[in-house]
């Protein structure tokens, strides 16, 4: 496995394992970019350490008390009517990751069920927006956990695109309900990957593969962190016949998809086409997301200089996004909120 194909993806620049370390001597956080994750000799402890640093709850105390002062970007709460009056006469295009965002992160990937008050809230989004799910996930299984017909679904981090399959939006997308898998050729990769790594890592107690069709979670949210080494280096081995896939590292699990120049920034992008919107001044994207891969989404609002974006989180990070909400119950007041607007002013 060279650096190349493990650490830089191909067509994408963002270094892949931002490190969230304390900074020397206390305090506050800085952020640090980790580009050579894999090289020759000693780079799983930079992995162990890249691990370690993607659990917020790494860090002290004392730096969740300083959350406040730290982050930068507002409270989309707080801010919410200097967030209405820019939405104003705009037509409002909705992105909702979902692990973290929509429903709370649970211990079993497999239970990460959203509340129905939840997709109450998303239901009543989606019957004023056009509202799109993205998700690292595979798309049916997030379409299981969100049940809601009516919305856009983006899974595998944005390579399987599907449309509603009724309403104006389906006759937008020209009748076609599944509108993108640019992934396609590497099915047959991830599935040989997916074993292999089932296999590889079935010793370790806690470790879980999820097969996220176009790309793989390496889970190590329930591994005991002395074991977390043995883990990388597994993946590590088994990575080391597959050039054409990347790495990254999200909340608790190591990402394994495609290097194609793909990802959830160009999702948003493909999806403001699908409903029409691409050239279009009066439209304005909310992103609502928690994870490295949203940022993806974040960076293109910011280039686009057109749309809002959202962190969820509890702790500060770097980001592209302007706003920031802290949990998943905030993610729905704020949902809420976005309605009652919107009633209010029809
Ligand atoms: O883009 P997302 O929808 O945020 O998907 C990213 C990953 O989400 C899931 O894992 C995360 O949530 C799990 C359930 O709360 C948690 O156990 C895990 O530690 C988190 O990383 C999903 O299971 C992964 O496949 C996605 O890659």
């Amino acid at each position: 496995m060279t650096k190349q194909n493990v650490v830089v993806p191909e067509g994408n620049p963002t270094p892949l394992f931002p490190l969230l370390m304390p900074k020397s001597g206390g305090g506050g956080f800085s952020v640090r970019r980790k580009v050579e994750l894999v090289g020759e000799g000693g780079s799983i402890s930079v992995w162990v350490e890249s691990m370690k640093a993607s659990s917020p709850t790494h860090a002290s105390s004392s730096d969740a008390g300083q959350l406040d002062e730290k982050m930068s970007y507002p409270s989309a709460l707080t801010m919410f009517d200097e967030i209405a009056s820019s939405l104003e006469g705009k037509q409002i295009v909705v992105f909702l990751d979902y692990d973290g965002t929509l429903s709370p992160i649970t211990d079993d990937p497999d239970r990460a069920f959203m509340s129905d008050s939840m997709r109450d809230a998303v239901r009543d989004v989606a019957r004023h927006f056009a509202t799109a799910i993205v998700s690292g996930r595979r798309r049916d299984k997030v379409y299981n956990f969100v049940r809601l017909a009516e919305l856009y679904y983006a899974g595998s981090h944005g390579m399987d695109i599907k449309a509603p399959a009724k309403g104006p939006s389906f006759m937008k997308s020209n009748g076609k309900a599944v509108l993108f898998q640019p992934a396609r050729k590497y099915l047959p990769m991830i599935d040989r990957v997916y074993k292999a790594l089932t296999e590889t890592t079935k010793s370790i107690p806690g470790a879980k593969v999820e097969n996220n069709k176009f790309c793989l979670s390496v889970h190590f949210r329930c591994v005991e962190e002395k074991k977390w080494s043995v883990l990388a280096d597994q993946v590590k081995s088994v990575l080391r016949d597959f050039p054409k896939l990347k790495l990254t590292l999200g909340r608790k699990v190591l990402e394994i998809r495609p290097t194609i120049k793909w990802d959830k920034g160009k999702a948003l992008e493909f999806l403001l086409e699908a409903l029409g919107f691409a050239n279009c001044n009066d439209i304005l994207p909310v992103y609502i997301g928690d994870d490295r891969t949203d940022e993806d989404a974040f960076k293109v609002l910011k280039n686009r200089g057109q749309g809002i974006g959202i962190l969820v989180s509890k702790f500060p990070k770097e980001t592209n996004a302007s706003y920031s909400l802290q949990e998943p119950s905030e993610v729905m007041d704020f949902l809420q909120r976005l309605v009652e607007w919107k009633r209010s002013s029809l």
